[in-house]
């Protein structure tokens, strides 16, 4: 494992009664934001909850800061751990935000009341309203304002923009960029919001059916694929053609083609004679369509 590895997971399993999740190969490194994407379903959050070891694993290890732990994570290594999960905990529900925040402190040597403050101030979040009386969303912004309070140097997100409204969510997405200016921070993100992948995600894995089809860097990720138009009448050369052509829908006089994004591809069209009229980069949804049919994007297979 590499020095920079937070956390590493070495065939994991957790088997449950209707599926099993794993065997999970997969490594986070440090200092970047990784997103957790795949359908509903697939194991995103059993994911994170066995790096919190609030489920333990059937089989198989996890090691953090290259170490492995079995049951409870030690207090001074949780206490690096921030975490908004999916589903607030009911423990907290009859206090407030602040008796909620104060407990918090106590618990985080790291926590950083002048930021909670700011943070619930930006979110606009009412802070003597008990946590089971607030909306949806001002529950998610307190969950959120203070995971970051705690200056966490791991945060684990599960689909932390559910229920925010667009300028709650514009705001958390300023923090966790913020955050990550710190040193050595590193964020692992649940989420199906394309906007949210695109703005924060440094690497992409992609979860199916429990298991991590790959890890990629997002900015390869979204040249991966190109659908390009092309005159029907080329189209007959199309079988010389080097570039992976995966999909093909001929029209009368224009083919509509999906291939491999390739740097050399503009020369080999040029060498085939082919003529593009219009091409675009697929959209991170059809890209992951595309992998579920088992069409691996190239950042993938290197
Ligand atoms: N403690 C557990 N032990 C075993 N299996 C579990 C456990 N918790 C959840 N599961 C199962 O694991 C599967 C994946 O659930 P999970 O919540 O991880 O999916 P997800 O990808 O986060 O889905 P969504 O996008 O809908 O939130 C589900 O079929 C669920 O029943």
């Amino acid at each position: 494992m590499s020095q920079d590895t937070v956390v590493e997971l070495i065939g994991t399993v957790k088997k449950g009664r209707r599926k099993t999740i794993g065997p999970l190969n997969l490594q986070i490194p440090k200092g970047y934001i990784v997103a957790f994407v795949g359908p509903n379903g697939s194991g995103k959050s059993t994911m994170i909850q066995m790096i919190l070891q609030t489920i333990c694993p059937d089989e198989g290890e996890i090691r953090w800061y290259g170490e492995a732990h079995t049951g409870v994570l030690p207090i001074d290594l949780r206490q690096k751990i921030g975490y908004v999960p999916e589903i607030s905990a009911i423990e907290e529900n009859y206090m407030t935000a602040e008796v909620a925040a104060r407990f918090r402190s106590y618990w985080y040597p790291s926590w950083d009341e002048e930021y909670f403050e700011s943070l619930m101030t930006r979110f606009d979040v009412p802070r003597r309203e008990r946590l089971s009386r607030m909306s949806k969303g001002e529950r998610r912004k307190f969950e959120i304002a203070a995971a970051l309070a705690a200056k966490p140097k791991l945060l684990l997100l599960d689909e932390p923009s559910s229920g925010l409204d667009p300028f709650a969510w514009k705001h958390m997405i300023d923090e966790l960029r913020n955050c990550m200016e710190e040193e050595e921070v590193t964020i692992i993100l649940a989420t199906h919001i394309v906007e949210e992948i695109k703005r924060l995600a440094d690497y992409i894995a992609f979860v199916y059916q429990g298991q991590v089809l790959d890890m990629v860097e997002k900015d390869l990720l979204l040249g991966s694929w190109k659908e390009i138009w092309v005159r029907n009448d080329e189209s007959a050369r199309l079988s010389k053609f080097p570039g992976k052509v995966i999909r093909q829908e001929d029209g009368p006089s224009i083919s509509k083609l999906v291939v491999q994004e390739d740097s050399l591809l503009d020369e080999l069209y040029a060498e085939q004679g082919l003529q593009i009229i219009k091409s675009r980069s697929l959209e991170l949804e059809e890209i992951m369509e595309l992998w579920i049919e088992g069409h691996r994007p190239a950042a993938a297979v290197q």
